[in-house]
This record gives structure tokens, sequence and C-alpha cells, in this order.
């Protein structure tokens, strides 16, 4: 079974809706939470995903000054999570500082270090806002894998990416690179606001380790039969 690499992400409001989703959807084994329900319920949400086994990406893309960003993560670290995301345009010395201290607070708290995996580009932006809302000055291709470089050089377990630029960031930074695909929509689904979109198959084969897939599962009118097609594209 190959659903294992699909991160179902818990975007609810509140902590009622994601126990109904979690519960409807059972045999989802990693579940991602965000800024939303993080903001939301607080650390109760992991408590819970955890009490049933399942795996967690805490989603918080933390974007701030060293010293911020490495507390945030000696913090977040404690709670036992198994990935956990900053933005890479936080710059290299927050990736460093965010990297040792994420280990520094799973140590503290005698659980596993999560992945830390940075931000490239938000799946939101497409190359025409990089480059006139962004001012950028690179192609947007370009731009990702320059990201994804410097949380490399930076010790960052792996990178958030859209699957469209997965194959070439995955041939530089190689096989032990993570690399973790949000914006990722079967044929049937809509778009909504991602940009830069694939697939699950075609995501899988560019060479995403994980898929993160929200709203096509979440707000299908049956999250199940949803979850059940995408599972069956994969196997
Ligand atoms: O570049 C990024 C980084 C994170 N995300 C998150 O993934 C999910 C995608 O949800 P969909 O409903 O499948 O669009 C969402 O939680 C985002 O915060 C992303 O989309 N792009």
């Amino acid at each position: 079974m190959t659903n294992d690499k699909i991160i179902v992400a818990l975007d609810v409001p509140d902590l009622e809706g994601a126990i109904a989703l979690i519960d409807k959807l059972e045999s989802v084994s990693f579940w991602k939470v965000g800024l939303e329900l993080f903001t939301s319920t607080g650390p109760e949400i992991l408590e819970i995903l955890k009490s049933r086994q399942k795996r967690i990406f805490l989603d918080l893309k933390f974007h701030d000054i060293p010293n911020t960003v490495a507390g945030a993560c000696r913090s977040a670290a404690r709670y036992g999570v198994d990935l956990l995301t900053i933005h890479a345009t936080a710059g290299r010395d927050a990736l460093k500082a965010a990297t040792e201290a994420a280990q520094t607070g799973a140590a503290q708290a005698g659980v596993q270090p999560p992945k830390l995996i940075a931000i490239t580009l938000l799946t939101s932006i497409s190359a025409r806002q990089l480059a006139f809302d962004l001012k950028i000055p690179l192609e947007l291709p370009e731009f990702a894998l320059e990201m994804a470089l410097m949380a490399q050089e930076s010790g960052l377990d792996g990178a958030v990416c859209s699957p469209q630029e997965v194959a070439q960031l995955r041939q530089t930074c190689g096989d032990e690179f993570l690399f973790v695909c949000p914006g990722v929509r079967p044929t049937w689904a809509d778009k909504g606001d991602q940009k830069r979109s694939l697939t699950p198959s075609q995501a899988i084969l560019a060479g995403a380790n994980y898929l993160v897939i929200g709203r096509p599962i979440t707000a299908a009118p049956d999250p199940e039969l949803a979850w059940k097609r995408i599972s069956e594209e994969l196997n």
C-alpha cells in the first residue's frame, strides 16, 4: 500500500471537526496540523492524534529572526511530532539555529526529533506573482532550487515544494533529502488557490516522498470515497 505517502491536511476550525474527520478516515495514518487548527486547539489535537497512533506533520511554517525560530522549533520539537516546517526565506542563520534547536528540544523531552523541512516557495504562488508581486528576479524553478539547496546546506532534513519542481530538486539534492509536496490535485478535484499542481501519481513519479492533500478529501461530499479514489490511483 502506498497510501502511507499521503498526508491529509486537517484544515478545520475546531477540535470537534478534526475528531470527526479522524474518525471518519480511519485508514489515514499521517495527518497534517496547520495554522488554523493549531491556533484554535493548541497541543490538544496532537495528543488526540498520538493516542490514535497517527503520525503528525506540524505545519506551523515558522518565519522569524534566528533566535525566535529557534525558540519555536525547540518548543515544537518537544511535542514529538514527525515533521515540522520553517520558511527557507527566514535565511541561512535561522535555518541553522532551527535545526540545532529542534534537536535540543526533542532531547530535553526524550522524544525523537522531528524531520525539519523548509518551505521553498508556497504552492499558491505563480511564476507571475513571484516576479511581479514578490519582485524576485529568478525563474521560479531556480528560486525553489536555491531555497532547497540552502536548506540542505543548513542541515535540514528536507523541503516542501510543488510537485512541478520536485523532479529537478530531487535530481540536485539527492535521494536522502525528503520532499513533501502540497498542491496535489486529482484530475477530478478543484484547484482552488493552488497554482502549481500535478496529480497524485504524477507527483510520486516525479520524486515526492510525501503528498499533502487537504480539500480534495476533506471538503469532498464523501471524504471516504475521495480518499479511496486517491489511494487507488497510487496503488
Ligand atoms: O507551499 C505550501 C505549503 C503548505 N501547504 C499546505 O498544504 C495544504 C494543502 O491543502 P489543499 O486543501 O490540498 O490545498 C494546506 O494545509 C496548506 O497550508 C500548501 O498548500 N502549500
